[in-house]
C-alpha cells in the first residue's frame, strides 16, 4: 500500500493544523487568492511540524463553488508536501449515502482521515471504516465534542455511566476490529477542553488515535500523551486573528514545546 495516513501521522509531531478559512479576515481586492496563497505557505512554513492538516468543510461550502476548487487544491498541495490530511466534513447517515460520503472523500483521497458522527449507529458507519481499509485511510467518531453544549445528549446517564463512554466501548469494538499500525484506523475526537474525558477515555479506547481539538480559542491547554493529536484552527492559522505566517511558527514551536512535557 502506499501513504498510510495511520504509520504517518503516528511518526510525526503531534500538532494538527486546522484550517477554517475566512476570507474577510484577508488583504486585498481578492482575499480568496490571499488566503490560498497563505495557506499553501503556511503548510510549506510548518509542514515538518505537524501532524496534519484538517480541513473543516463547512468553511469551504460556504463559498460556494470557489470553494470547493480551493478545498480541492489545498488538499492537493498538503499532499504533495508530504502532509497527512483530515477532512473534518462529520458525517453520517444511512449506509448506502454513507458510502458515497465515503467516495467523496476518502476514496477520493486514499490516505486521509474523516471525522464521522456516530448518532445512526454502526451500520452507518461501516462504509467509512471500510473505505479507510481499503485506502490506507481512517476515521475519527465523535466521541466528546469540545463544546458546552455536549453536555446535552453526551452526558446523559446510560445505564449508570455516560452516553460517550458507551460510544466509546463501541468505538473500542471498531477499532479492534479494523486495526492497522501502530494505531487503529478507528479514532476518536475528544475535545481538550475535557482533561478528565480524555483520561476517562484512554483505557477504554487503547488502540485509538485520539483527534483532541479546542486548543487555543476554545481554551484548552495542550498535555501530552501517547496518540493524542492536539488540533487547533484559529489560534493557530490567525494567531492574533489574522494571517501572520511568523507568529504562526511561533505558535507551533510553543505548542510543541508544551506537548514535549
Ligand atoms: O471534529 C472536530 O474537529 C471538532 C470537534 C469538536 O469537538 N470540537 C471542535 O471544535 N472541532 C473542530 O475543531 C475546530 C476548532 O476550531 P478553533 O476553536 O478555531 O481551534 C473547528 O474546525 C471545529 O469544527
Amino acid at each position: 500500500m502506499g501513504f498510510d495516513f495511520v504509520s504517518e501521522v503516528a511518526a510525526r509531531p503531534p500538532l494538527v493544523l486546522g484550517v477554517d478559512p475566512r476570507p474577510a479576515w484577508h488583504p486585498g481586492p481578492d482575499p480568496l487568492a490571499h488566503l490560498e496563497g497563505y495557506a499553501t505557505r503556511l503548510m510549506e512554513a510548518l509542514a515538518a511540524d505537524l501532524a496534519a492538516v484538517k480541513f473543516q468543510y463547512a468553511f469551504f461550502e460556504a463559498l460556494g463553488g470557489s470553494g470547493w476548487a480551493l478545498l480541492e487544491r489545498l488538499v492537493a498541495t498538503a499532499r504533495v508536501l508530504g502532509l497527512p490530511v483530515v477532512h473534518d466534513a462529520k458525517r453520517g447517515d444511512i449506509g448506502t449515502t454513507a458510502a458515497a460520503y465515503a467516495r467523496a472523500t476518502l476514496e477520493r483521497w486514499p490516505g486521509s482521515a474523516l471525522t464521522v458522527n456516530p448518532y445512526l449507529g454502526g451500520d452507518a458507519l461501516e462504509p467509512f471504516f471500510a473505505a479507510a481499509a481499503r485506502g490506507g485511510g481512517a476515521v475519527f467518531v465523535l466521541v466528546k465534542t469540545s463544546n458546552p453544549g455536549s453536555a446535552d445528549f453526551q452526558d446523559l446517564d446510560a445505564g449508570g455511566r455516560p452516553l460517550y463512554l458507551r460510544v466509546a466501548e463501541r468505538v473500542a469494538a471498531w477499532a479492534e476490529a479494523w486495526p492497522a499500525e501502530p494505531w487503529s484506523r478507528v479514532g476518536a475526537v475528544v475535545g481538550g477542553t475535557h482533561p478528565e474525558a480524555l483520561e476517562a477515555l484512554r483505557p477504554v479506547l487503547p488502540a485509538s488515535l485520539f483527534l483532541v481539538p479546542g486548543l487555543g480559542a476554545q481554551g484548552a491547554s495542550p498535555l501530552p500523551g501517547a496518540g493524542l493529536l492536539w488540533s487547533a484552527s484559529r489560534s493557530l492559522f490567525y494567531p492574533d486573528g489574522r494571517p501572520d505566517l511568523e507568529a504562526a511558527r511561533r505558535q507551533a514551536a510553543a505548542y510543541l514545546r508544551d506537548l514535549a512535557g
